[in-house]
C-alpha cells in the first residue's frame, strides 16, 4: 500500500537572467502541491500534460524524489527515513532504458539486479537466464546491450527490475519509445503482472484499463478515481490549451 500524506515537492530554480543583474534570487518552485492519497489498487495510472508533475509523483514513491513537506509510506516504510526498505519493495522503470542498463550484456545486467538477493554468482547467472527467457530474450543474453533494439532494451530494463520481485512496480512512460508491436508486448506484460503497478503514461488506452487514474495538472492532482472521467478531463484540459507545466 502506498500512502501520500500531504506530500509536496518544491525545488530551487535559478533566478531568470534578467533578474540576476538586479540581485535576483533563486526562486522556490512547486513541482507537486501537497497531495494526500492511499493507493491500494492493483493498476493505477497517472496522466497529465508534459511538465505537469507526473514523474515527480512517481519518483516520490520509491524515494528517487523526497517530499519537501509531508511524507510518503510504502507498506509502512517511510521513503525519507527507510529508503533501503522502500527501494527493496518498489521497482522503478524509466522511460529511457539506457538510463538503467549499466552492464555490457543482458545476462550480466539482470544478474547485477539479483545481487541483493544474496545468491552466489553461478546462481545469479542461472536465474538471470531464466528471467531473460521469460522476456523472450534468451537468445540475446550474451549480445552487447547496445545491439538490442529499443523495444528489447525496454524489455531488458523491465526484466532487470522484475527479477528482484518487487511488491510494487512504478513505470514512467515505459512504452513511449516503442513501436506499436513492442508497445503491445510491454502493455501485455504489465497487464499480466501480479504486482501493484503504477504507470505514468500518455497512452490513454492504457490509462483507461487501470483501476484508478490520477490526473495531474500544474503540479496538482486534479482528479483521482474513475478512469473514464479521468480520460475525459485530460482531453478537456488538452483542448482548453490552458495547461502548462
Ligand atoms: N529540480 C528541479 N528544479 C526545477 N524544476 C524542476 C525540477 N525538476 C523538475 N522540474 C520541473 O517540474 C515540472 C514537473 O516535472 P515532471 O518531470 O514531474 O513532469 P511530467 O509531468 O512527468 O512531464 P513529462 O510528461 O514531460 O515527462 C516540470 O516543469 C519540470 O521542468
Amino acid at each position: 500500500m502506498i500512502e501520500l500524506e500531504q506530500a509536496g515537492v518544491t525545488a530551487y530554480a535559478p533566478a531568470q537572467p534578467e533578474e540576476r543583474g538586479s540581485g535576483g534570487h533563486e526562486q522556490v518552485v512547486t513541482l507537486l502541491h501537497p497531495t494526500t492519497c492511499t493507493l491500494a489498487e492493483r493498476r493505477i495510472a497517472v496522466i497529465g500534460a508534459n511538465g505537469s508533475g507526473k514523474s515527480t509523483l512517481a519518483r516520490l514513491i520509491n524515494g528517487l524524489a523526497l517530499p519537501s513537506s509531508g511524507r510518503v509510506l510504502v507498506d509502512g516504510a517511510d521513503t525519507a527515513t527507510d529508503g533501503a526498505a522502500v527501494r527493496r519493495r518498489v521497482g522503478f522503470v524509466f522511460t529511457d532504458p539506457d538510463a538503467q542498463l549499466v552492464m555490457p550484456t543482458p545476462v550480466e545486467d539482470v544478474a547485477l539486479s539479483l545481487r541483493r538477493l544474496g545468491l552466489d554468482r553461478a546462481a545469479r547467472t542461472a536465474r538471470a537466464r531464466q528471467v531473460l527467457a521469460r522476456f523472450g530474450l534468451a537468445e540475446r543474453a550474451e549480445l552487447p546491450v547496445s545491439a538490442l533494439s529499443g523495444g528489447q532494451k525496454q524489455l531488458l530494463a523491465l526484466a532487470g527490475v522484475l527479477a528482484t520481485e518487487p511488491a510494487v512496480l512504478v513505470c514512467d512512460e515505459p512504452t513511449t519509445l516503442l513501436d506499436l508491436r513492442w508497445r503491445r508486448v510491454v502493455d501485455d506484460l504489465l497487464d499480466g503482472l501480479p504486482q501493484q503497478v503504477l504507470l505514468v503514461t500518455h497512452d490513454l488506452e492504457a490509462a483507461a484499463r487501470a483501476d484508478r487514474v490520477l490526473v495531474v495538472d500544474q503540479a496538482q492532482v486534479v482528479h483521482d478515481g474513475d478512469p473514464e472521467q479521468a480520460v475525459a478531463l485530460y482531453r478537456d484540459l488538452m483542448a482548453s490549451g490552458a495547461t502548462t507545466g
